[in-house]
């Protein structure tokens, strides 16, 4: 039986560890799930307008972003890694999950990763403000946005397992309906 898989999208504020649990779970996934780590996509295939330099950030097009990603999301098994999602089509994910972190932990992690004052403030505000979580909220149904908090190892583990449940009874009622 062919089995597509589901179409996962992992949102939060950058940090947050969208890409951390998006490695561990195709590691843990019991169906294949390609990974799409959209802000390096953007880069890699020039799906941008222009670079900003005051925000260190490309403004995205989005209309060819979604050309390019359409034809990878209709064959499923896919977990879209990003830090917004109200781009994607509200028919694309059959899950969304965002990550939720504390400031001052988010703080430390944006400093690690070298970002400029600026960016680290903005992007710190926006968690408090939850503004991922809103965005997903209004995008997309309440069933299928989940809130998950990734602070500790523990919830790293705990999350990826909870992912993986999610997924086993995504298939079992695909295989119930077909
Ligand atoms: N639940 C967690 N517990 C501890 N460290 C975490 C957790 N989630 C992410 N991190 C750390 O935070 C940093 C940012 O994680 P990353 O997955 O790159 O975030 P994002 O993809 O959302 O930008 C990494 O150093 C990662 O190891």
């Amino acid at each position: 039986m062919s089995d597509p898989g589901p179409v996962i999208v992992l949102t939060g504020t950058p940090g947050t560890g969208k890409s951390t649990h998006a490695q561990l779970l195709v590691n843990e996934s019991p169906i294949p799930l390609r990974h799409i780590n959209v802000g390096d996509w953007v880069k890699e295939k020039g799906l941008y307008e222009e670079f900003n330099e005051e925000w260190q950030s490309y403004t995205v097009d989005e209309d060819r972003l979604l050309d390019e990603l359409e034809p990878i999301v209709s064959k499923g098994g896919v977990i879209l890694d990003w830090h917004t999602c109200e781009v994607f089509p509200e028919r694309w994910p059959d899950l969304v999950v965002v990550f939720r972190c504390d400031h001052t932990q988010l703080w430390e992690r944006l400093e690690k990763r070298g970002y400029h004052l600026k960016k680290i403030q903005e992007n710190n505000e926006a968690e408090i403000m939850q503004v991922v979580l809103e965005e997903a909220r209004s995008s997309y149904p309440a069933e299928i946005v989940v809130e998950l908090k990734s602070e500790s190892t523990e919830d790293l583990e705990a999350n990826v397992a909870r992912i993986v449940e999610w997924i086993n009874a995504w298939r079992k009622d695909r295989v119930a309906e077909s």
